[in-house]
């Protein structure tokens, strides 16, 4: 006999705590199940720590331009136990909370790991069964490991976090999101960095904005490499050195962290077996409506070949809760305009298609206005780099299609850039409105 439900969740991440949540908020009977720390990787080891290490960087670059302004400054140590254990007991915090939110919403929590048995059943390790008409699977993803001699001396995003000390100098091997992010963070707060990038940095971003982050980013003394491939790690934790094709050898590191893509939790499921059906890579196909290819069950989230962020995740989640419990059959969210940004230094925000996407799908019907600024505060340091907006549109109308931002502030200014693109934004639209001098935001609207 197994215990019903009306709806099952796999996961409480960002993508499974929004389906139960408003599946429960709309009358359904749920259990959610996960066998780790409630919030999933954008709590616990993504997203949330890792601005708030974002956060302690920026204050410490702005510590760095105060003295190139005038104020007379002692050095700015971190007492990195002190700010770990904030930062944990603010995390902590978030967990108690949705903890008394499922149980308040009468959700039934289950601390384990289940598998489909059906597809109206999931099983536990310990052999319980469970059953519901709908089964979501919300199981996130996990940071790549390489098939590699010495990997085991290094680390993945998922330990950075609990370093006990900041690594003197650190080698970080990969050219996406969360490279970068730790790259810049780690040299903020004093660490020597070495970014091994096999070919590009931030693979799908605009280029000439990644190559003006890349300039920065080597002016605050990043030591980035292309065009590398490490093969393997020798030496010992605490001194390890990397070996990359052609003989070429980086280090010694103290540290090393491995950001080489992620790998959707797909696997022992058991969803072979039941035929539903994954891309090479092990992510759940899934279409509009976050329906799998077998009736019943469905995934949300980063498990998903959909973009592997936590507002997406939580979209899907809500509209799937609103279709199966709230009875709207066409509930699906809208993912033609979603922002994100590199919390780098400076942040890269980015939202719609890049000037080369833009090219391949509208040719010649695409204008380009690209600006090169200064921010106020670094002219009156001396400083001289140089952050870049670029704004895409399209047609006579010259719908925009795309927004990218360079600079301090990129990460606050976007979000209601990427509400006015989703309501049909328009060059004139932007000419039409008063700026806000002087701010970053108001080199959006001063392009020519
Ligand atoms: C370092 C880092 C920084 C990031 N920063 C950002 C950011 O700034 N902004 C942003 O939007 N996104 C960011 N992301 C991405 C974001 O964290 C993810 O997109 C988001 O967490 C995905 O949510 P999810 O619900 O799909 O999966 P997850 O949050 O990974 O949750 C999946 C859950 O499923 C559980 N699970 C696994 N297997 C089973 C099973 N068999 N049964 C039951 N439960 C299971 C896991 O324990 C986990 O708790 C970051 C990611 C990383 C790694
Ligand atoms: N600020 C944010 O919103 C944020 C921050 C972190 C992560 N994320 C999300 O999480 C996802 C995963 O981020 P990520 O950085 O782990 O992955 P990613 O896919 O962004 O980057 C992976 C990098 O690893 C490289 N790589 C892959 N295999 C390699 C190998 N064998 N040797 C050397 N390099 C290799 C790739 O070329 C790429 O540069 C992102 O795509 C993003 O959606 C978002």
């Amino acid at each position: 006999m197994s215990e019903r439900f009306d709806l099952i969740v796999l996961g409480a991440g960002s993508g499974g705590l929004s389906a139960a949540q408003h599946a429960a908020r709309l009358g359904a009977r749920v259990a959610l199940f996960d066998p780790d720390a409630l919030g999933g990787t954008c709590v616990n080891r993504g997203c949330v720590p890792k601005k708030a290490m974002w956060f302690a960087a920026q204050i410490a670059d702005m510590h760095r331009i105060g003295a190139e302004i005038g104020f007379e400054t002692t050095s700015l140590r971190l007492d990195w136990a002190r700010f770990r254990t904030l930062r944990d007991q603010y995390i902590a915090g978030i967990r108690h909370r949705y903890a008394t939110r499922l149980d308040m919403a009468d959700i039934r929590v289950m601390a384990e790991a289940a598998r489909l048995a059906s597809n109206d059943m999931v099983v536990t390790a310990q052999g319980t069964q469970f059953s519901a008409p709908h089964i979501v699977i919300a199981t996130g993803a996990r940071p790549r490991r390489l098939d590699m001699q010495g990997f085991e001396l290094g680390m993945l995003s998922d330990q950075i976090f609990m370093l006990d000390a900041p690594p003197q100098h650190i080698a970080i091997v990969g050219g996406g999101y969360v490279a970068v992010e730790f790259a810049c963070v780690m040299r903020s707060l004093g660490c020597q960095v070495d970014l091994l990038v096999r070919e590009n940095l931030l693979t799908g971003f605009d280029l000439e904005l990644v190559e003006a982050l890349a300039v920065q980013m080597q002016s605050h003394g990043i030591r980035i490499v292309r065009n590398t491939q490490i093969k393997a790690a020798r030496g010992q934790p605490g001194e390890v050195t990397l070996e990359a094709t052609g003989g070429v050898e980086h280090g010694i590191y103290d540290a090393v962290l491995w950001a080489v893509g992620r790998v959707p939790n797909s696997d022992d499921l058991g969803l072979e077996q039941l035929g539903v059906e994954c891309d090479e890579a092990g992510h759940v196909l899934v279409d509009a409506f976050q329906n799998t290819s077998v009736p019943g069950i469905y995934a949300v989230g980063d498990v998903t070949d959909r973009r592997a962020l936590t507002p997406v995740a939580v979209a899907a989640g809500r509209a799937l809760a609103e279709r199966l419990i709230g009875g709207h059959a066409d509930a699906k969210f809208d993912d033609s305009v979603i922002p994100s940004v590199v919390f780098s230094e400076p942040p890269l925000g980015s939202v719609g298609l890049t000037e080369q996407q833009a090219r391949a799908r509208y040719g010649d019907a695409v204008n380009v206005h690209t600006g090169r600024y200064t921010p106020l505060l670094w002219m009156v340091a001396g400083r001289s780099e140089q952050n870049v907006v670029k704004l895409l549109s399209v047609g006579e109308e010259r719908k925009v299609v795309g927004i990218h931002v360079l600079g301090p502030g990129s990460d606050e200014l976007l979000q209601g850039f990427a509400v006015a693109m989703q309501k049909g934004l328009t060059w004139q639209d932007l000419k039409s409105t008063i700026a806000i001098h002087p701010t970053a935001a108001e080199e959006l609207l001063l392009l020519h």
